[in-house]
């Protein structure tokens, strides 16, 4: 019974996330779709079957915003473990990419519908509650590695902890 147990849990996935930004703004995107529906997020998604982090990192940023980008362009600024006690199917972990220089302009698709903010006007009452505790320290220029830990209710933060 412990076994399956441990199997379960070792079935955590991999995601990756990326955020654009020019000059003081950074591009954010409502997702219209699947996971975090209804929140202000950077772009990304799970890793398909054979992919590098950074290949999906490419093509989810294609598909959700239009844009191109080589993976020369991204630049790693961290990972974060996020666990889910109340539902432990949902244990993933995200990298992380910043975004400086891409080809083409964001356009809406079907998952994100993007949209331009200042940094010093981030909506975080409107993002996944754990990126108030992260973001600023990345976009600070700071590289992070954390885990996360959400309450019952899978959306409230019980415990946020730099690693
Ligand atoms: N900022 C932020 N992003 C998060 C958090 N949790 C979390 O999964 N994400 C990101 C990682 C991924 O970019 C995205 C979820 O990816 P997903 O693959 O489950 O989304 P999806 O339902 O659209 O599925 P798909 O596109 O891969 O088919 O949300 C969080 O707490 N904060």
């Amino acid at each position: 019974m412990s076994n399956t147990l441990k199997k379960e849990d070792d079935k955590m996935y991999t995601t990756t996330l990326c955020f654009l930004l020019k000059k003081d703004k950074i591009l954010l995107g409502m997702k219209k779709t699947g996971f975090g529906q209804g929140k202000y997020n950077g772009f990304g998604g799970k890793l398909k079957d054979g992919e590098t982090i950074l290949q999906a990192t490419v093509r989810e940023l294609k598909e959700e915003s239009g844009i191109q980008v080589a993976e020369g362009q991204l630049a790693y600024v961290g990972k974060l473990d996020f666990i889910f006690p109340a539902s432990p199917q949902l244990r993933h972990d995200v990298h992380i990419f910043l975004v400086h220089t891409w080809q083409g302009e964001p356009v809406e698709t079907k998952e994100m519908k993007p949209q331009w903010f200042s940094q010093s006007d981030i909506p975080y009452n409107e993002m996944w509650q754990d990126d108030i505790y992260w973001l600023p320290t990345v976009l600070a220029g700071k590289i992070i590695e954390g885990t996360v830990i959400f309450a019952e209710n899978n959306e409230d933060v019980a415990e946020f902890k730099f690693l």
